[in-house]
C-alpha cells in the first residue's frame, strides 16, 4: 500500500526544505504516495511550495511575542481556528501519518492529527530544540533529531537519529550549475555568502563595506545573496559605491541553492540548522555568523559544532566588522590546503543517508500502529 502523507513545516526555508527532500525520497521509493504539503499563509512556503507541484494548502497562524502582549490573544485565537481547519484537512485527506519540520503551522497540524489519533513523527534540525516541537513531543510516536545534543531535550524512548533529510538532496543531486552562469572563471576560488533563508543585515553592511576592495581581487570571486527585502537596498548601496566587479555576483535569492552549493569553496552565512545540513553533507568549509536573535541562541551552538571539529570558523555577530570579514574569508580562500582539511572535517559531520533513514521511520511507526 502505497502511503498517504501530509507534511507541515514553515516560516523560514530551515523549516520548509527538509520537508521537501523527505517528499522527493518518498516519491522515489513510493511513487503512487498521495502527499499534501500545509503551511501557513505568512511565511516562505507560499512561494516555494506551489514551485514543486505539490498539493499545498496553508493555515492562518502567528508567532508568539516574547513579551506579555495582546498579539499573544490573538496567536492563540488563530492557533484554535487553525487547529479546527487541520482537524478538517486531515479528515479529508485521511493520511497514514503526519509530519511536522518545525513552524508555527507544524504545531497546528501536528496537534490536530495527535488528538485524531493519527500518528505523527516530528524532526528537529537544530541542537536546541524549538517551541512548536517541544509542545508537540509529548504527543509524537517518533523525533528525529539532527544533532545528537538535542537528544536530552525530549522524551528518551522516542528519540532517534535521522539527520536533516535535506543533507541527502544536496548531497545526491547532480548539478547542472556553472560558475560560467555568472560570467565567472571556472577554476577561481569562489565563495557563496547569505544570511540565511531571510537574509542577514548585519552580514549584507559587512560585504558592502568590503565591496570595493574585493572588486580589485583577481584571483577570487563571491556570489552574494542578500535575501529578498534586502537586496534594493544593497543595490543601491553598491551603485553609490561605483561598484562594478566581475568577480561579485549579487543576488536576492537562489532558488536553486542545490545546484550552486556543489560548486562553491567557502561559504559565509548564518548558522541555521539547514544550511548546516547542507555543507556537512557536501563537505563544504565556512566562516559562520550565527544569527544573535534565534531562541536560546541556539544558532552559535550550532556553529560550535562545526567550529569544534575544525569544519568552520565562527565570527559572533559582536565581534563581525567588515574588515575582519575581508581578513578571515580572503586569507582562508587563498588556502587550499586548509580549505581542504576543513572540507573533510565538515563532511564527516554530515548525515548523507538522513532522508531514507526518516523515510524508513514513517513506514515504522506506520506498521507498528497497523499492529494495534
Ligand atoms: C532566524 C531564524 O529563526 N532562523 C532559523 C531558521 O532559519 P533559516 O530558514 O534561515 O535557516 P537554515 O539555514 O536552517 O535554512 C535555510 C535554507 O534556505 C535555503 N536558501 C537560503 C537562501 C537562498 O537564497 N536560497 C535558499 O534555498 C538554504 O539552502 C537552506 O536550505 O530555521 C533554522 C532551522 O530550523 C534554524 O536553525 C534557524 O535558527
Amino acid at each position: 500500500m502505497s502511503m498517504r502523507l501530509i507534511v507541515s513545516g514553515g516560516g523560514t526555508g530551515g523549516h520548509i526544505y527538509p520537508a521537501l527532500a523527505l517528499v522527493e525520497t518518498l516519491l522515489k521509493k513510493d511513487p503512487d504516495a498521495k502527499v499534501l504539503y500545509v503551511g501557513s499563509f505568512r511565511g516562505l512556503e507560499g512561494g516555494i511550495v506551489p514551485k514543486t507541484g505539490l498539493a499545498f494548502k496553508q493555515l492562518h497562524v502567528q508567532g508568539f511575542s516574547r513579551s506579555l502582549s495582546l498579539t499573544n490573544f490573538k496567536t492563540i485565537s488563530l492557533f484554535i481556528k487553525a487547529v479546527k481547519e487541520a482537524k478538517k484537512i486531515i479528515a479529508d485527506f485521511k493520511p497514514d501519518i503526519v509530519l511536522g519540520t518545525g513552524g508555527y503551522v507544524s504545531g497546528a497540524v501536528l496537534y490536530a492529527a495527535q488528538r485524531m489519533h493519527i500518528p505523527t513523527v516530528i524532526n528537529e534540525q537544530n541542537s536546541i530544540a524549538g517551541m512548536t516541537n517541544k509542545f508537540l513531543s509529548r504527543g509524537a510516536d517518533k523525533i528525529a533529531i539532527s544533532f545528537p545534543n538535542a537528544a536530552s531535550q525530549f522524551p528518551k524512548d522516542k528519540v532517534v537519529m535521522t539527520g536533516n533529510p535535506r543533507g541527502q538532496q544536496v548531497a545526491e543531486k547532480k548539478s547542472t550549475f556553472s560558475l560560467k552562469d555568472f560570467s565567472f572563471k571556472e577554476k577561481l576560488p569562489t565563495v557563496l555568502i547569505f544570511g540565511g533563508s531571510g537574509g542577514a543585515l548585519a552580514i549584507n553592511q559587512a560585504v558592502v563595506d568590503f565591496a570595493q576592495r574585493f572588486a580589485k581581487q583577481t584571483q577570487m570571486q563571491a556570489i552574494f545573496v542578500t535575501g529578498k527585502k534586502y537586496f534594493a537596498s544593497v543595490s543601491e548601496k553598491l551603485l553609490n559605491l561605483d561598484v562594478h566587479s566581475t568577480n561579485l555576483a549579487v543576488l536576492p535569492y537562489l532558488d536553486n541553492m542545490d545546484d550552486v552549493l556543489p560548486k562553491i569553496d567557502l561559504l559565509v552565512s548564518r548558522s541555521g540548522a539547514t544550511t548546516l545540513a547542507e555543507i556537512t553533507a557536501l563537505g563544504i568549509p565556512s566562516i559562520l555568523v550565527p544569527s544573535p536573535n534565534v531562541t536560546a541562541n541556539h544558532q552559535e551552538k550550532n556553529a560550535r559544532q562545526l567550529e569544534e571539529a575544525g569544519a568552520a570558523q565562527v565570527i559572533v555577530e559582536s565581534e563581525l566588522t567588515s574588515a575582519k570579514l575581508y581578513h578571515d574569508m580572503t586569507e582562508l580562500l587563498s588556502d587550499s590546503a586548509k580549505l581542504a582539511r576543513m572540507a573533510a572535517k565538515a563532511k564527516s559531520l554530515g548525515h548523507p543517508d538522513a532522508a531514507d533513514r526518516l523515510y524508513d521511520l514513517l513506514l515504522e511507526v506506520i506498521n507498528e500502529k497497523q499492529k494495534h
